[in-house]
């Protein structure tokens, strides 16, 4: 018998939430939030300082279970599933994941052993095929010449695109991005943006999934927008249809404008 709230093509959702609320204390981090991924889509989530998109992307990194709703993650039920099957079928990027590994990590090895499940090289030997993936995706994000650097003296911007390629490097079904631009210079912005935006465009790639304050941050390529404010959702859907001057001053509680370049954005104050 099918569960209620469970859609009949629930198997080609990557990410499938309904009516979920994520309560701490009594505090309630997300409320009501109704929410599909399909296999092809790149979704922003853009919010503003504790609007609940961390805790949105935790539970769709199978971190964290929702205090009420469901939540379907490539198909298994969150409760119902072993999470450690599961995340490993995901790649998760956040400020929290570069923390993990040991300042004189060779940087190959910090993309290699992801596929090991392992923080850390330890004693396993590598396949020579992980090293020449893990070179090359080192190398799609414009870092294939620090291979040899100890990950400790990479730059901030070094070190994001090593762990998106780490991220990759178990050729993910679902790969997410907890502020990926965070504390980058203008360059490493835009060069980062640009990585994203390359694999944004990539129809191998995965399901994407970007978490972002700011809409210069976002790349082209991306196709959906979900905008998040006190833990609720302000709007969601294609990025061109929900990405409006609006919509983003509903987000962040004053009058903001929407200008549009070419194929990125910008705001400020109205
Ligand atoms: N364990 C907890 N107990 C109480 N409140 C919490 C807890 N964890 C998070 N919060 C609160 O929930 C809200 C949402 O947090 P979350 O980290 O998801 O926001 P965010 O949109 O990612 O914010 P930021 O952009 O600042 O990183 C914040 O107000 C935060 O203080």
């Amino acid at each position: 018998m099918s569960e209620p709230n469970v859609p009949e093509d629930i198997d080609d959702l990557v990410v499938h939430m309904a009516d979920v609320g994520v309560r701490r204390g009594g505090n309630k981090l997300l409320d009501g939030v109704n929410w599909s991924v399909e296999l092809d889509e790149r979704w922003v989530i853009l919010g503003g300082n504790g609007a609940g998109k961390t805790t949105l992307l935790r539970m769709a990194a199978a971190e964290l279970h929702p205090s009420n709703g469901s939540v379907h993650l490539l198909g298994e039920k969150l409760g119902k599933v072993d999470v450690f099957e599961l995340r490993p079928r995901i790649g998760f990027c956040s400020a929290a994941t570069a923390n993990r590994f040991p300042v004189e990590e060779k940087v190959l090895d910090v993309v290699v052993s992801a596929g090991y499940a392992v923080m850390g090289r330890w004693r396993e030997e590598y396949e020579s095929l992980d090293t020449g993936r893990a070179q090359e995706l080192l190398a799609g994000l414009g870092v294939g010449h620090l291979a040899d650097r100890e990950f400790g003296t990479l730059s901030e911007g070094e070190r994001k695109r090593t762990l998106i390629a780490r991220a990759l490097m178990t050729d993910p079904e679902l790969l997410l991005l907890d502020e990926p631009a965070a504390g980058l210079d203008l360059g490493g912005r835009e060069d980062l943006v640009a990585r994203l935006s390359e694999l944004a465009l990539d129809p191998d790639a995965p399901a994407t999934i970007l978490v972002t304050h700011h809409v210069e941050e976002i790349p082209p390529g991306f196709t959906h927008l979900m905008l998040l404010s006190a833990g609720a959702v302000v709007a969601q859907g294609l990025l061109d249809d929900v990405l409006t001057s609006e919509n983003l001053s509903a987000t962040f509680g004053q009058q903001l404008r929407l200008e549009r370049s070419g194929d990125r954005f910008f705001a400020r104050r109205a």
